[in-house]
């Protein structure tokens, strides 16, 4: 997901072959790096680091993973060098208010890059812009019509379609005995959902042209996620001045970046070709969708007293901000759900039991029943609690703050582990154990919600810049799942399933979960 680009990215193999090679080549020039935050507190709890690199050889294929692990030894509040750049990891609940929540305006702006600038328009859209009025004006734009409740609402259909359709193709396959590939299957119906709720009806039915766009959404969010060494390493930044790209980041970026452009510009003019045939009709007329996000975007871009004037760069930003933000992470959180209850047969037993009291077997699941279901909450809220999607949230000071005793001068960049948080052992109770039930006690566990108020379960971030989907995620996220455990029976068994993390950006699984489904409500899948 776009939006950690700045954010640690895997060390893979090639690259840490890349840095090895240079050191080595570039042996008796290289004893000079960029100067640390020379006024960073330097009571901040450190590992010893090394010349150069700092301590971007303690990081895994995992970073969360591997700053958690540092964190048990130092501390919650860590100083992590990566290359010349000092970084602060926060792992606990309590660093984690004390920064974004009692510093909170100090830390809206996230850290940016010039892979990242050149990939946003130059900044133009609203993950990565500065905390500015530009982003003001977008993110109550956001909140009160983009990804506000009414337009939501209105795009249910287009939910409903979609799950629909998923349940065909599984159900389609258990017939002919096929196997399904459930990430690539989650991917695809996350991807149609967000493409159609955001670049608009016309693109209903056309496949060739959204698997075009998921893909492109996805090279995107690779370039965005890599780790530019030029940006932290001396050596690599002199190197980046005389033209060389080690890791071909540039031309990947400038490749990429084209795609996209020729993409939504095609369907920027054709939806201006289509509003102009439909001008003067409003949204909801006879015969008429209801309007996208970009058609609303665009009813913006088009009103000459609108309180602020839109450029056609923030237009293809914002959507590529949306597309990259929204469908992998709410993919993933379904596979994670399922793979959870496989692995949980009480907890799927528990939730079928709820499923069949509320909605019964004769009709499938919808968005209207969700207040009545309870546990199916609990299960969600677990899964994204155990599986933050997104497990590292980068931002940088914009201000000097003193925060727990410490001076943190502006610029300062922070990594919050949230994955590390939301298993923080003061908080939770057995935290690795999956366990839903802990939100149906008594001890009030079931009033922490995942607002950004609640320090300890941060999947969606927390203060001014905090996740603007949540709505729309939990229905994507609970609509799809849900139907789901309705319609199929999946295979139960404590700990059957391998639940080992992948490398990425957001939180993926190491292994595919492939399965050939077998239909649980075969009268009501036949008439879909
Ligand atoms: C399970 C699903 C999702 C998760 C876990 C998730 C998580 C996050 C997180 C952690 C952030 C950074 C928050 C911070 O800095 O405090 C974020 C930002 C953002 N998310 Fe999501 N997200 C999800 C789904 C969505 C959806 C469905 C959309 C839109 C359709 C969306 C749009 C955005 C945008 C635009 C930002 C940047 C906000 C800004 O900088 O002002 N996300 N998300």
């Amino acid at each position: 997901m776009e939006i950690l680009a700045s954010t640690l990215e895997l060390f893979n193999s090639s690259t840490l072959t890349i840095l090895v090679i240079s050191l080595i080549t570039l042996g008796a020039i290289i004893l000079r790096t960029s100067k640390p935050h020379a006024k960073l507190s330097a009571t901040i709890p450190s590992p010893v680091a090394l010349p150069i690199i700092g301590h971007l050889h303690l990081l895994g294929r995992l970073p969360h993973q591997s700053l958690h692990r540092i964190a048990l030894r130092h501390g919650p509040l860590i100083r992590v060098r990566l290359g010349g750049i000092d970084y602060l990891a926060l792992n606990s609940p309590s660093t984690v208010k004390s920064f974004l929540k009692n510093n909170e305006l100090a830390f809206s702006n996230r850290p940016s890059s010039t892979t990242i600038l050149r990939l946003t328009y130059n900044g133009s859209d609203m993950s990565f812009t500065p905390y500015s009025p530009h982003w003001v004006f977008m993110r109550k734009l956001t909140m009160t019509q983009l990804l506000g409740g009414k337009t939501i609402d209105k795009l249910h259909f287009i939910r409903k379609e979609e799950v629909k359709r998923l349940l065909r193709i599984f159900y389609d396959k258990s017939r002919k005995g096929e196997k399904v590939n459930m990430s690539k299957e989650l991917i695809n119906l996350a991807s149609s959902i967000i493409s159609r709720m955001s670049v608009g009806r016309q693109w209903a039915g056309k496949d060739d042209e959204l698997v075009e766009l998921k893909k492109v959404v996805n090279e995107l969010e690779e370039v965005m996620g890599m780790f530019d060494l030029r940006d932290h390493v001396w050596v690599f930044k002199q190197f980046g001045k005389l033209g060389f790209d080690f890791q071909g980041i540039d031309s990947k970026a400038v490749e990429v970046k084209r795609w996209y452009d020729r993409m939504v510009e095609r369907i920027l003019r054709e939806k201006e070709v289509e509003r102009q045939k439909l001008s003067g009709n409003e949204d909801g007329g006879e015969g008429m969708a209801p309007k996208g996000i970009l058609d609303l975007l665009m009813d913006v871009y088009d009103d000459e007293n609108a309180e602020k004037k839109l450029t056609r760069e923030n237009l293809k930003s914002y959507i590529l901000n949306v597309l990259a933000a929204a469908t992998s992470t709410t993919a993933i959180t379904i596979e994670w759900a399922l793979a959870e209850v496989m692995n949980h047969p009480s907890v799927l037993k528990k939730l079928l039991t709820e499923l069949d009291t509320v909605v019964g077997k004769d009709r499938l699941i919808d968005e209207s029943d969700l207040p009545r279901l309870p546990y199916l909450h609990a299960v969600i809220k677990e899964t994204l609690r155990l599986h933050c999607p997104v497990p590292i949230i980068a931002r940088i000071s914009s201000e000097d703050c003193t925060i727990d005793g410490h001076f943190v001068p502006a610029g300062t960049r922070i990594l919050v582990n949230s994955w590390a948080v939301c298993r923080d052992p003061e908080s939770w109770k057995n935290p690795l154990e999956f366990d839903p039930e802990r939100f149906s006690g008594d001890d009030n566990m079931n009033e922490i919600d995942y607002k950004g108020q609640h320090f300890q379960l941060l999947p969606f971030g927390s203060g001014r810049r905090m996740c603007p989907g949540v709505s729309l995620a939990q229905l994507v996220i609970k609509g799809g799942f849900a139907a789901l455990v309705q319609c199929f029976d999946w295979p139960s068994d404590e700990n059957s399933v391998d639940m080992t993390e992948g490398p990425g950006i957001t939180l993926t699984r190491a292994a595919t979960l492939v399965l050939t489904p077998k239909p649980r409500l075969n009268k009501l899948l036949s008439t879909m």
